[in-house]
Parts: C-alpha cells; structure tokens; sequence
C-alpha cells in the first residue's frame, strides 16, 4: 500500500533521545499521529543503529506508520524500508533503482526549486524544504522563506514537507501555504515527558484535519 504522505512527519535525534528516551518517545509521536517518522542518527555506531532502526520498524509497523532511513541506503535495504538523502548523501537515483518503485524516498532540497525538479526526476517521492525558522537542531541549515512554498507547490505535484524550527505555532502557516507534511525535530521531541510529546503530536496531526 503507497504511504500517505501527509500530517506530522517526526525526525528522531540522538543526543535528544538519549537515556532510554528513543522508543518510548518514538511511540508517543506515533500514537499521537506522526504519519511518518525518520531515524535521524549521526554516530558511526552500526550495531546500535541497526537494533534501533529495527525497533523503530517494529514500532512504526505496529502503529501503521512509515520509518524513513535518514542518509543510510544500506540499513534502509536492509530493512525495506524509507529513505531521505540530502545534497551529499548520494545519488537518489541509485536508491530509487535499489529500493524499488514502492519505497518512501525524500529529498532534501534547500530552498531551491531546481534541487527538487532534479529530486523529482530522479524519483523523489517527496521534496524536502527549508530551514522555514531558527532551528534548535540545525542552526547553520540555509533558509527558506513562506513564498517559496507558493511556488513549489504550483510546480510539483509531489507532497512537499517543510523542516526547520517548525512548531506549533508557526506550522499553520506552513501548511496554509502547500506543505503536506511538517518535519519536527525539537518542538516534538524536547519534552519531559512521553506524555508530553504524545500530546504535542496529537496537536500537529490535528492541524492538517
Ligand atoms: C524531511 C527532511 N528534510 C530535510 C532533511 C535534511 O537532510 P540533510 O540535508 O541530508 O541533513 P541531515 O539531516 O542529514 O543532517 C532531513 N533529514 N529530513
Ligand atoms: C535535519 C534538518 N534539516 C533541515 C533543513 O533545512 O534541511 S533543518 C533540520 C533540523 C530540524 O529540526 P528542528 O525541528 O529541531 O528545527
Ligand atoms: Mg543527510
């Protein structure tokens, strides 16, 4: 079945969610709402990686979700599932040959049209803009502007996801202006609380009813 590409889209982040906090935190999105959820990892730690992803596989599966792969095409086969490439993650072609037609793969494009007419040619099933606001997680990302979604969104048809410093006040307008999905790191994920963030997800998805 094609995923739905549309709602709370959560990124995971490791010094975020340490001290035991990925998966009880990763569940708390998902069954708040989050559409699709991202392993967003930077260690070069590939068994704690792979018993990670698989347990955030296993969770997405569970709450019928979407787990994205971020930067790692081989995990992502591994496990048949997403992936999301940046501008020097590699070819987006190579893994749309590799993962197959079915496969959730998004690109990310800056705040640049022509990064995502390329994404799109090379089988992008989503395009990936921003850094819309300050961003906790990224600060030094290249930003983008609102108007910009005006214009992505008469070119593609592709859903187009928004990421940077997104939160719950500021996500509206976001949404208003043609993204489908809002890609949220620090406004989800820094809580003291599962609770807590299953209530700030449940607060995302209901803005896209
Ligand atoms: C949904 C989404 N959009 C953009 C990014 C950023 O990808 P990238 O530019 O490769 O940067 P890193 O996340 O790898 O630091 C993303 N991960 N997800
Ligand atoms: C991973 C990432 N990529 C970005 C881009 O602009 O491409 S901004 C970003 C960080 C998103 O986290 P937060 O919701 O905490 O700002
Ligand atoms: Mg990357």
């Amino acid at each position: 079945m094609t995923a739905a590409l549309r709602g709370l889209y959560a990124i995971t982040d490791t010094p975020l969610l340490a001290d035991g906090k990925l998966l009880p935190y990763a569940e708390a999105a998902l069954i708040g709402g989050a559409r699709l959820l991202q392993y967003r990892d930077k260690s070069g730690d590939a068994v704690r990686r792979l018993d990670e992803a698989q347990a955030l596989a296993e969770l997405c599966q569970r709450h019928g979700a979407t787990l994205i792969i971020n930067d790692d095409l081989e995990l992502a086969a591994h496990l048949g599932v997403g992936l999301h490439l940046g501008q020097t993650d590699g070819s987006l072609a190579a893994a749309r040959a590799r993962l197959g037609a079915e496969v959730v793969i998004g690109g990310t494009c800056h705040a640049q049209l022509e990064l995502a007419e390329c994404a799109v040619a090379e089988g992008a099933s989503y395009i990936a803009f921003g850094r819309f606001f300050n961003s906790n997680t990224k600060p030094g990302a290249p930003a983008a502007t609102v108007e910009l979604l005006d214009q992505a969104r008469a070119r593609f048809a592709q859903p187009i996801v928004a990421i940077g410093g997104v939160t719950l006040d500021n996500a509206p307008g976001l949404i208003a202006r043609g993204a489908s999905m809002v890609a949220v790191i620090h406004a989800l994920f820094a809580a003291d609380s599962a609770l807590e963030v299953q209530d700030r997800a449940r607060a995302f998805a209901a803005l896209f009813d």
